[in-house]
């Protein structure tokens, strides 16, 4: 039965229907001790009440779930933030202190997960990690602390300050005329947030850089051949995702993918853009 969605929501959903998205989870020790796996509640909000999907947080870990099984579960993923990076490892190189701390059960779910979904066209989102674990499953490298690049501003979270503050708008990014994110957002500059440290070095030869923050940093990326829809962003659109401009299209556009994937019984919507 269809049910009303909150004011903000600009369509109903069946309910009965809705399409089913994989949201990877981090792991947590709770009270430091108690281990657990969760996701950002801002990310399942934003699936719920702009993508239209049920959302289900799946556990990181290659002892716990199978790439076939995450396949056959889900109508799309949305690879969210966290804190931890990507092992270097992933990209031929080697850890050091200003790599920080890691989360080997994530890379080893997220990064054959990424490539298995792209290349049959199932939909993929991803955000901040999600967006550097796109771009390293496609071959690229990260520099582990932009901000000590020439040029280069301070993207990393504000320390201190209101979840509001952290989450900020705090610089423009700028898309290429006709990617799928001046596309989907109808302008080829927008304003967002950002929470990160670490950035694209080299992109891999499939992976097309679609924005720019005003420092240069890459901030939108997609991938060349992939059948569907398979979006990654630097900063954290799930945040405020149901009023902000620039969120609302881009997880609409998700669900869109992945109402279209799960209908067709597993064929890609044509690419955005
Ligand atoms: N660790 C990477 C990615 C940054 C990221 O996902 N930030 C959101 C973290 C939210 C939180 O603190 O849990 C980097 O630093 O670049």
């Amino acid at each position: 039965m269809a049910k009303l969605l909150p004011a903000a929501s600009v369509y109903y959903v069946d309910l009965m229907t809705r399409p089913i998205v994989g949201i990877i989870s981090n792991a947590y020790l709770i009270n430091d001790q108690y281990p657990a796996h969760a996701c950002g509640s801002m990310n399942t909000d934003a699936v719920v009440q702009v993508s239209g999907a049920m959302p289900l947080a799946f556990p990181a870990d290659p002892e716990v779930v199978t790439i076939p099984e995450l396949l056959d579960a889900f109508d799309g993923f949305l690879f969210t933030g966290g804190r931890p990076n990507v092992h270097p490892e992933e990209y031929g190189e080697e850890p050091t202190e200003a790599h920080g701390t890691f989360d080997r059960n994530r890379d080893r779910v997220a990064l054959p997960l990424i490539r298995a979904a792209v290349e049959r066209g199932q939909p993929i989102l991803g955000i901040c990690r999600g967006f550097q674990e796109v771009a390293v499953a496609f071959g690229s490298t990260l520099h582990p602390e932009i901000r000590e690049l020439p040029g280069r501003m301070n993207h990393r979270m504000p320390p201190d300050g209101t979840l509001e503050e952290k989450f900020a708008l705090r610089h423009d990014v700028i898309l290429a005329p006709g990617s799928p994110y001046a596309h989907v957002f109808g302008t080829e500059r927008v304003r967002t947030n950002t929470l990160h440290g670490q950035g694209i070095k080299v992109a891999g030869p499939r992976v097309r850089i679609d924005g720019w923050a005003e420092d240069d940093t890459p901030e939108a990326i997609s991938i060349d051949g992939a059948p569907g829809f398979a979006m990654a962003v630097q900063w954290h659109p799930e945040a405020n995702a149901a009023e902000d401009p620039v969120s609302r299209p881009l997880f609409a556009a998700f669900g869109e993918a992945c109402r279209a994937w799960r209908a067709s019984g597993g064929q890609p919507l044509r690419a955005v853009g």
